[in-house]
């Protein structure tokens, strides 16, 4: 890829995409320009993979095709407001902040200006993110596949329409934290029943991660899935009709929509 790819910020998911994308070779080391007010998480990358730890945000602007914002929401907007100058009729702005609006964004930097939100997940550390992509007008199909295409190297992408990422973060962006708990209760109640707490979370998380593969590659609905593990008088139907019991679906339900909600209500401050 011939293009120039500028991250700021460089926190979890800004070093998890720049780690994916320096792993894949899309783009080299050289071509990459990066800045965080912590400059320190450049440094290492500049010795070992040629990337440009860069002084400023706008450093970072000047010499980018592409730019991923990847600081908190509360930040962005005096990111944007600071870069705005040093951005390209071309430059594709890439934001990942939750609850920021494209038009939020086009404030800060000025409606022509081609932007794409997304929405990753932290799985993007080991090249297994879930990422909703967004683009605005100004953005065209082949410049929305260069950016597919980047996204790739940490994962799996999906074209949203913006009204819908409130419930993609909802789905796969703070999911993984529910996932987690998930994993830790089972491996508690594991280590209740007597395995080591090592070997608990293994069993676990490996039962999360093969569960989830399964439905993706057989296609098939959960619920057939769910039912071709409950063997009639069995083990797993016992542990169905407690989760049941305890409102284990309507929690969940509940914990997706009061993250729908409080995104909404980012987008609306
Ligand atoms: N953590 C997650 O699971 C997900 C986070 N996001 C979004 O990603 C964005 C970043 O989140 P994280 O990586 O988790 O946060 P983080 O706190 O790990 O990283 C933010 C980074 O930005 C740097 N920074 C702060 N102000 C800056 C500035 N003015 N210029 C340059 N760098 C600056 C910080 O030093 C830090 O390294 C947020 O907007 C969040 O909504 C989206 C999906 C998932
Ligand atoms: O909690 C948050 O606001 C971010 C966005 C999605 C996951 N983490």
């Amino acid at each position: 890829m011939e293009q120039r790819i500028g991250l700021i910020g460089l926190g979890n998911m800004g070093n998890a995409i720049l780690q994916g994308i320096l792993g894949s070779n899309v783009v080299p080391g050289t071509q990459i320009y990066v800045y965080d007010t912590h400059p320190e998480k450049g440094e290492d990358l500049n010795k070992s993979d040629g990337v440009n730890n860069l002084a400023s945000a706008r450093d970072v602007a000047r010499e980018s095709d592409i730019v991923f914002v990847a600081v908190k929401p509360n930040v962005i907007v005096d990111v944007l407001n600071d870069i705005q100058k040093e951005l390209k009729k071309n430059t594709i702005v890439v934001s990942i902040a939750a609850g920021v609006t494209i038009k939020t964004i086009a404030k800060s930097i000025g409606y022509e200006q081609k932007i794409i939100r997304v929405m990753p997940n932290t799985p993007a550390l080991v090249n297994a993110a879930m990422c909703s992509i967004t683009p605005n007008t100004e953005v065209t199909d082949e410049e929305l596949k260069i950016v597919q295409e980047l996204l790739n190297c940490i994962g799996e992408t999906e074209v949203v329409p913006e009204y819908l990422i409130d419930a993609v973060i909802g789905a796969s962006g703070s999911s993984p934290a529910f996932v987690f708990m998930f994993i830790e209760a089972l491996a508690d109640g594991a280590v209740k029943g007597g395995l080591s707490r090592k070997q608990a979370y293994k069993f676990a998380a490996q039962a999360v991660m093969g569960s989830a593969k399964l439905l993706l590659e057989t296609g098939k609905h959960p619920g057939e899935l769910k039912d071709m593990v409950c063997s009639p008088a069995g083990t797993t139907i016992e542990g169905v009709h407690a989760l049941e019991e305890k409102g284990f679906r309507a929690a969940i339900i509940d914990a997706v929509e009061a993250t729908i909600k409080k995104s909404k209500s980012m987008a609306e401050n």
